[in-house]
């Protein structure tokens, strides 16, 4: 590790907000050509540059690209070289679905020297990265930062949440600082490189290799509520100008690649656009649910969908459970037991949740693939039905679920991890029988 990098006081960034929006950006008044995206000559001699999140042709409400305006374009770069993926996987995996439910505890600490990209380890995944649909579930334990390296995944968007340490995000289009509680997202082919504060850092990562993640309508919710696209924030642009060697790894089809480039690819001086990384924080999510009885399904905790071509059926959907008061009456109201068509992936980002007494720990998580049957344990359980049903604040947790619609093969290297629990099962033994005929 790097001792000059750790405990890094994190800049003071600007942001640029909305979620979906046009958004523009300039490090150097003038940099943007007005009233035109490609002028014969760029401004202060920049290379203009489009990058498509979308198809060129797809409807203008889900059309997705920005204009970068840089000094060097991206093109300027030698041959890519594969390199070996560590424990990084991709879809489509070739594991059996496991139809049990798993559950892990965090990852090991990161062996010294470990930045974000290293630190990567795949949990599991579906679908097919090279026909952009499904995802995959990776988690990271990393001690340094990227220096002299950038990642891009042309494979998916990255949604990162973090849960021990900040990543201090260097991107194509400015920096953007994540702490635990917030989610990053990094487009599909966004040039990044990852700091690491407080000199270590550990978290999920979904890639989305399906249509990137949009805000849920919200229907008869009305205008307002779930997560408010202006508390998305967008970077504004900050440019590297150094001519210093820079490594460029790029994942492609399951695979990453590696070219060096002469100067820093971040090195872009003004942008515009819709398709851009952001942040946000989870703890701005508004909270919705039941005030008269029951036990809402889940998906009212919707801050992110990635629509598949089905509507209403979710490639994958990123939920969180953020602290909430709870009031139905007569009512369970913890998570009910189940069996749901769609698999979930569960993550924690800090305290508890309010399904699992023990064992769901902050940086572990838990699969329960479609069909299988889960919901609190024997504990919570019993706790819930005696329960006196008073106003109740959850307000000691933030847990948060990728949600798919295709079943989850995880990878072997986190079926045979040591840091799996081999008795998950467990928490479901010694459910009382109550029938009274
Ligand atoms: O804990 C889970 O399994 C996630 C979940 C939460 C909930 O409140 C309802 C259904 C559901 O799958
Ligand atoms: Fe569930």
């Amino acid at each position: 590790m790097n001792g000059e990098q750790v405990r890094r006081t994190v800049p003071e960034l600007t942001h640029s907000p909305g979620f979906g929006n046009e958004h523009s950006s300039e490090a150097v008044a003038g940099a943007l050509p007005i009233g035109r995206n490609s002028p014969q000559r760029a401004p202060l001699g920049l290379y203009a540059e489009q990058l498509s999140g979308t198809a060129f042709t797809e409807p203008r409400a889900h059309n997705r690209r920005s204009w970068l305006y840089r000094i060097h374009p991206s093109a300027a770069h030698p041959a890519f070289t594969r390199i070996p993926s560590g424990r990084l996987r991709s879809a489509p995996f070739h594991e059996v679905a496991d139809p049990n439910r798993l559950r892990w505890n965090p990852l090991p600490e990161p062996a010294p020297g470990t930045d974000f990209l290293d630190g990567l380890w795949t949990l599991g995944g579906n679908g097919d990265a090279s026909r952009r649909t499904g995802s995959a579930i990776h988690l990271y334990a990393a001690d340094a930062s990227m220096t002299d390296r950038v990642f891009s995944d042309s494979d998916g968007e990255l949604l990162i949440v973090p849960e021990r340490g900040s990543l201090l995000l260097h991107t194509e289009f400015g920096r953007l600082h994540a702490p635990p509680g917030h989610i990053a997202l990094i487009p599909r082919g966004v040039r990044f490189r990852a700091e690491l504060p407080e000199g270590t850092a550990r978290g999920y990562v979904l890639e989305n290799y399906g249509r990137p993640f949009v805000l849920p309508d919200l229907g008869p919710i009305g205008a307002n509520g779930l997560a408010a696209p202006r508390d998305f924030l967008a970077p504004t642009a900050t440019y590297e100008e150094e001519d210093r060697e820079t490594e460029v790894v790029s994942k492609f089809c399951g695979n990453l690649w590696s070219a060096r480039c002469t100067h820093s690819p971040l090195d872009v001086v003004a942008w515009h656009g819709n398709l851009v990384p952001y942040v946000y924080d989870l703890r701005r999510f508004n909270v919705l649910g039941s005030i008269s009885y029951d036990h809402p399904d889940p998906s009212i905790f919707t801050v992110l969908t990635s629509p598949s071509d089905t509507p209403g059926l979710a490639n994958v959907d990123f939920v969180v459970f953020a602290p909430r008061w709870l009031v139905g009456e007569d009512t369970f109201r913890p998570p009910y037991f189940h069996r749901n068509v769609m698999s979930e992936y569960m993550g924690l980002v800090e305290g508890a949740y309010d399904a699992k007494a023990e064992g769901f720990v902050p940086g572990g998580g838990s699969l329960h693939n479609m069909m299988s049957a889960h919901g609190p344990d024997r504990e919570t359980f019993d706790r819930a039905s005696a329960a006196e049903l008073a106003p109740a604040k959850i307000d000691d947790g933030l847990a948060f679920m990728f949600e798919t619609r295709w079943p989850v093969a995880a990878t072997e290297q986190a079926m045979s991890a040591d840091h799996r629990q081999q008795s998950y099962d467990d928490v479901w033994q010694g459910l009382q029988r109550h029938f009274r005929s």
